[in-house]
Order: structure tokens, then sequence, then C-alpha cells
């Protein structure tokens, strides 16, 4: 069964038509070619954009002169509000001052460190998972939450608190802009965007919330009696270069990302993860084999290498961040055009990951690729956690919480596709399925 995939858009259509496309999806609003083309070209009345699969065009643009390409402002303006000056949205001097402090938290003896509480998250979702026909894309929300609190705050979903912070993310969810939306619209970049008023509450109560917990958090490390979890980790760690730690204001800032960043994507590719394991029954026992000797401590991650390779494909086919639009700053050729600068430059791993001149069956889950022939299209086309400075910083987080969470649901629930309800793709803030994914779920 080829896993779901959106229907393109017919090769021309008129702009209007593209927008209105573009409105509703931007998956669906882009034409088949691009899954084989190396480089496409948009025009607007004020602005071109370029979408850039070539793979030394991607380089170019994140490993080797990403000063030159910095995020594009019409993207990261629809985010402002939640986020304020987060490391998401900032670039140059600010950004890298940022990125000195929060990267040590996520070194790789971090990862460790953040195991027991991963663990703790799987066997509380464990819990909370009821058999009969469930939407995993919000039982994946809550487990993916729960991981972010557990990790960030030491605190469980459950606290009063993380619940407020969890349902007005929904919340805001329900009503932000698209987050790529405004890099396509055809508006000259000075034009002032407007949230919509139900965006703006949700963000100041997320904030308000936010603030209280680091406001707590700073008294308890004042007070000698902070927990070592990721939070204090990150208020207590100067930027190296200027001695300089984060200020009150800027942590709820990150903390805001950690949040959005953190637990949106994780639950989109695990939910995706579910599906594909449902309608691939024998991929599924072959993870549940493997699963079965789970042991709650570190270790036990050698031996999820299947599970592991799932979760990977899972994130080929359903990149959470489908796309991701920087600006060039100095003249460019890009395939032999001239590019002003000011043109948006769309990096799409949806496209990419699904490459038809870089992956062999392209549109096929096969996790068995990544032990094989996988290694070496990825080198070219996987982008899941984007690269070079500007990569996740959350990626090895993710690869371990993802194969967690899998591993201990599969352990203890099989997984059925329900027939007529084939999830479709949309992209919101991130991949999700347009009436949510509806999976048979029964003890095993
Ligand atoms: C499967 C899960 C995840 C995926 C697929 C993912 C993907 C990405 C991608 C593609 C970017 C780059 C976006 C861009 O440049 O436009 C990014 C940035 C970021 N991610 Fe993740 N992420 C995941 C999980 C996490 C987690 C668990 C955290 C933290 C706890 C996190 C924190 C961040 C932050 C702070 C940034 C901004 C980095 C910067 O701009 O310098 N992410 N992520």
């Amino acid at each position: 069964m080829t896993p779901p995939k959106p229907e393109p858009r017919a090769d021309r259509v008129s702009l209007l038509a593209y927008l209105r496309l573009f409105r509703r999806d931007i998956l669906s609003a882009q034409p088949a070619r691009l899954y084989r083309a190396w480089m496409a070209e948009f025009r607007t009345p004020f602005f071109r954009s370029y979408l850039c699969n070539d793979p030394a065009l991607v380089r170019r643009v994140l490993d080797e002169r990403p000063a030159d390409f910095p995020k594009s402002r019409r993207v990261t303006e629809g985010l402002l509000p939640l986020l304020g000056r987060s490391v998401f949205v900032t670039n140059g001097e600010e950004w890298l001052h940022q990125r000195r402090i929060i990267d040590p938290a996520f070194e790789g003896g971090r990862l460790k460190e953040a195991f027991p509480a991963i663990w703790a998250a799987g066997e509380a979702a464990v819990a909370r998972m009821v058999p009969g026909e469930v939407e995993v894309e919000l039982a994946a929300s809550h487990a993916a939450a729960d991981v972010i609190f557990r990790t960030l705050f030491s605190l469980p979903i459950e606290d009063r608190v993380a619940q407020a912070v969890f349902q007005e993310f929904r919340a805001y969810q329900r009503s932000a802009p698209i987050l790529n939306l405004a890099a396509f619209l055809p508006l000259p970049g000075w034009m002032p965007r407007f949230h919509r008023r139900a965006t703006l509450r949700s963000a100041r109560v997320i904030r308000g919330l936010i603030s209280g917990l680091t406001a707590d958090r700073a008294a308890a490390i004042a007070a000698g009696r902070a927990p070592m979890d990721l939070a204090t980790k990150i208020m207590t760690t100067p930027d190296p270069v200027t001695g300089v730690p984060f200020g009150t204001e800027e942590m709820v800032d990150q903390v805001a990302i950690f949040f959005l960043a953190g637990h949106e994507t994780s639950a989109s590719a695990l939910g995706w993860a579910l599906y594909l394991l449902a309608t691939h029954p024998e991929v599924q026992e072959r993870v549940a084999a493997e699963v079965a000797g789970l042991r709650p401590e570190f270790g036990t991650m050698g031996g999820l290498r299947f599970a592991r390779d799932v979760f990977r494909e899972a994130l080929r086919l359903y990149p959470p961040v489908p796309m991701m639009v920087r600006e060039n700053r100095k003249d460019e050729e890009f395939r032999g055009r001239q590019v002003k600068p000011g043109a948006q430059v769309v990096i799409s791993p949806w496209h990419l990951h699904r490459h038809e001149r870089i992956w062999d069956r392209p549109d096929e889950f096969d996790p068995d690729r990544w032990a094989g022939e996988g290694r070496e299209a990825a080198r070219d086309g996987y982008l899941p956690f984007s690269s070079g400075p500007r990569v996740c910083p959350g990626a090895g987080f993710a690869m371990l919480e993802g194969t967690l969470l899998l591993a201990h649901l599969v352990r203890a629930f099989r997984f059925q596709a329900v027939a007529g309800k084939v999830p479709v793709p949309v992209a919101h803030l991130t991949v999700r399925a347009r009436d949510g994914i509806w999976l048979r779920v029964e003890r095993r």
C-alpha cells in the first residue's frame, strides 16, 4: 500500500487560483513537476521565489554560506506574537548568542540524562491510551507535550500549568496563520501583516503561563533547590563568548519555541509513524519483536535499530517541517539564472524526500532502505532537521524520543487501519492529517 500523498495541482494555474489553493494547504498547491525538477521559479508582482531541490544549491544555502541566506522575515512574522525574539526567528549576532547558550543543553551526553523523563512519558502514554478507535494525532500531541514538560521543567502533563499551556497551544494552532503562507503572498515586504485577535490572545496567555514557570524556576535556582533539567541548564549557562546568560524575557521566548518546535514536530512524526505501521502490519510485527526486550535504561536504545529506521522513514515521507524559507542578501546565480537580493529561497524537505531523481521508489514506505541505499540518497535528499549551523538543536533528542515512544506504544498495543479513513496530509504549522489519524487500537 502506497502511503497517502496530496493530489498535486495542474501545472499551470492563475496567480489567484494559486493563492486560493495555497490558503487551503501549501502541499497540494504545488505542481507534480517539483518532484522531478532541480529548481523552480515562481514570479509574483513583488518578488520571486525559488524552490531549490538541487543538492548543490541546498548545500550552498544551508551549509556553505548560511549568513548570506538569513531566515525570511515574511515567514517568521506570523510567529512573532508568540515567539518574540526566540532563536527560531532571529538572525546574525543575536541568533549566534542564543545558539551558544542553547546547544550545550542538547549535547549527546545530556540526552542520556533526558532518558528517564522520556521513558516515564512513554509509560504515561501507554496508560492513557484506551483501546478502540483512537485519533492518534491527539494522543501523539499529548505524549510529545508530556515529554517536553518533563524534560524542560520536570513537570508531567497532568500538572495544572502544563495542562493550561498544552490546551492554549492547541487553540493557538487552530487560530495561527500557516507558517509559510506569508512567504509566498505576493505582497511587498514592507506591508504590515495583521494577526487575528484569537491568535494574539492565545499568544498572550501562553507567554503569561511560561513567564510564571520561568520566574518560579529562577527563584528555585537562586535558592539552590532547582532540579537539573533543561530549563535549569539553559538558565544557568552564560554565553561562553560574552559571559551573559539569558535575561527573563529572553528565556520566555526560548521556552515558547521549545514547546512549539519540540512538541508539534515530534507529535506529527509519531502520528504518521503509527499510521505507517498500521498499514504495514508485517513491519509492525517486526518492531513488536524488537521492542519486546525494552528496558528502562539508556543502553536499551542500542537494541532499537529497526524502530529507529521506521521513525526515520516516517520523517522522510512526512517531514514535520515541510518547507524552510530563506532570503538572499547578495546577487546569486542559481543554475544559470540571475537571482536578485530579496528573493525567497525555498528549501523543501517535502519534495527532496520524495524526489524521483534522488530516491528509489520515493513514495513507498520501506524502513529497510535505511540499512542500504537509503543512506546514500539521504546525503542529497534528506533534511527533516535541516542542515548546517541552523540545524535543529533538538534533532538527537527527537530521534531518541520518537523511537522510544514508538517502542512503548507498539510493545503495548497493536494498531490497525480503519476502513474508509485514509488521512490526507496537509501542511499547517507542521504536516498533519486533514481530519486526524484514526486507528483501531487493541492491547497485545
Ligand atoms: C521530529 C521532531 C523535530 C523535527 C522534524 C524538527 C525539525 C526542525 C527543523 C527543520 C528546523 C529548522 C527550521 C528552519 O530553519 O526554518 C528546526 C529548528 C529548531 N528546532 Fe526542531 N525539530 C524537531 C524537534 C525539536 C525538539 C524536540 C526541539 C527542542 C526541544 C526542537 C527545537 C528547535 C529549535 C529551537 C529550532 C530553531 C533553531 C534555529 O533556528 O537556530 N526541535 N527543527
